[in-house]
């Protein structure tokens, strides 16, 4: 069996080339986990996620103690052999997603009460009940239970709520059922307040996990903000151990985050986007619903190696889009996925060979390249 373990392989600056090992297999980092919130990354099958090169995928407590329910997939055999991926899954712990989807939440210090966005039932989610939720599921990666402060917000309601999450966080370990090969994250919070932050990082020291996220960030507060936020909050997270920042981003974000030794990262972008038209390319971001395209044969990206941009046209893709069709949504999801791997596993390349400055100007030189 292998145990939890992170190993720092190279560093560039504050950049970090490293390798989570779990149970369920390896993770080069820094990584993108693409996210599978209803058991399914939306629109693909898994074996065509692996394929871009994703090695995690991301569930959720949330949408799936809803929707079939944590026992029912339990019985079934775990989220693994539900949704046939046998890589390692991160959930998070649903804290968040019931401030943003559910009606009727009621935050107390036991936990969140909430009616579900679906049918109107009533649920308690505990830090208990989110331990026990993501052990039914068997993922490979708990998130402890939070509360993701909302921003902007006083310093004295930041600490407030930090300071519960902290709570949350001893709770969350104590429910934790250890597993060799899993793992519990930390989430520190604190908003953008230096001093909160570091009271964060000092509690969840205390309990000696074996990675931590920075959670209260893309929320509202802008790319500079998180940048500034960023800058002194991350070392205050231990070195030796990986860390993720949650919700993050859009290409330049994780650029960015990744110069300021972020490891890990999820964002629903790359697929909601793709099933709104939006495609990133290595020279920038075009929306196929725009006219211009409809007599271009030119591949997508011709940096890139997916379907979409191998098989098809702009045109072709642009015409599916305009009919609604299934398989427009398809391929601009499978072309997203594959340009965050291939930016990814192009930051991995650099921090090896102590090149990210220069990736980073390369990077922004072609978002801004125009003609594209
Ligand atoms: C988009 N910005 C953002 N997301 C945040 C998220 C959610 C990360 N993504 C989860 C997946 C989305 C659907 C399935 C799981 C956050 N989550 C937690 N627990 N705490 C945060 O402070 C927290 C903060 C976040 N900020």
């Amino acid at each position: 069996m292998t145990e939890f373990r992170y190993e720092l392989l190279a560093q560039d600056g504050k950049a970090r080339l490293g390798r989570i090992h779990t149970a369920h297999g390896v993770i080069d980092t820094p990584t993108f986990m693409p996210v599978g919130t209803a058991a399914t990354v939306k629109g693909m099958l898994p074996e065509n996620v692996a394929d871009t090169g994703a090695q995690i995928l991301l569930g959720n407590t949330y949408h799936l103690m809803l929707r079939p329910g944590a026992e029912r997939i339990a019985r079934l055999g775990g989220l693994h052999k539900f949704m046939n991926w046998d890589k390692p899954i991160l959930t998070d712990s649903g804290g968040y997603q019931v401030m943003s989807l559910a009606k009727l939440r009621k935050i107390t210090e036991e936990g969140v009460t909430f009616k579900s966005h679906i049918d109107g039932r009533k649920f308690n989610l505990t830090p208990e009940r989110s331990m026990e939720i993501q052990h039914l599921l068997g993922s490979t990666i708990t998130m402890a239970f939070d509360e993701c402060t909302p921003f902007p917000a006083t310093e004295k309601q930041a600490a407030e709520s930090m300071r519960m999450s902290m709570r949350w966080a001893k709770r969350s370990k104590d429910a934790f059922v250890e597993r060799e090969g899993y793992a519990l994250y930390g989430i520190q919070q604190g908003s953008v307040f230096e001093n909160l932050r570091r009271e964060s990082s000092e509690k969840l020291a205390e309990l000696d996990l074996p990675g931590h996220s920075v959670g209260g960030l893309a929320v509202g507060e802008g790319q500079q903000i998180m940048f500034d936020t960023l800058d002194f909050c991350v070392d205050m997270l231990p070195a030796n151990k990986p860390r993720y920042l949650m919700g993050v981003g859009k290409p330049s974000d994780l650029v960015g985050a990744v110069m300021r030794g972020i490891d890990q990262f999820d964002c629903v972008l790359p697929t909601r986007s793709g099933r709104n038209a939006q495609a990133f390319t290595h020279r920038g971001t075009l929306n196929l619903k725009n006219g211009r395209h409809r007599d271009d044969d030119r591949p997508l990206d011709d940096q890139c190696n997916c379907p979409a941009c191998t098989k098809y046209s702009r045109a072709y893709l642009h015409h599916l889009i305009k009919a609604g069709e299934i398989l427009g949504a398809v391929l601009l999801t499978w072309h997203n996925l594959a340009y965050y791997q291939d930016l990814m596993r192009g930051m991995r390349e650099a921090i090896a060979e102590g090149r990210m400055e220069a990736f980073a100007r390369d990077f922004h030189a072609g978002q801004e390249g125009g003609d594209i």
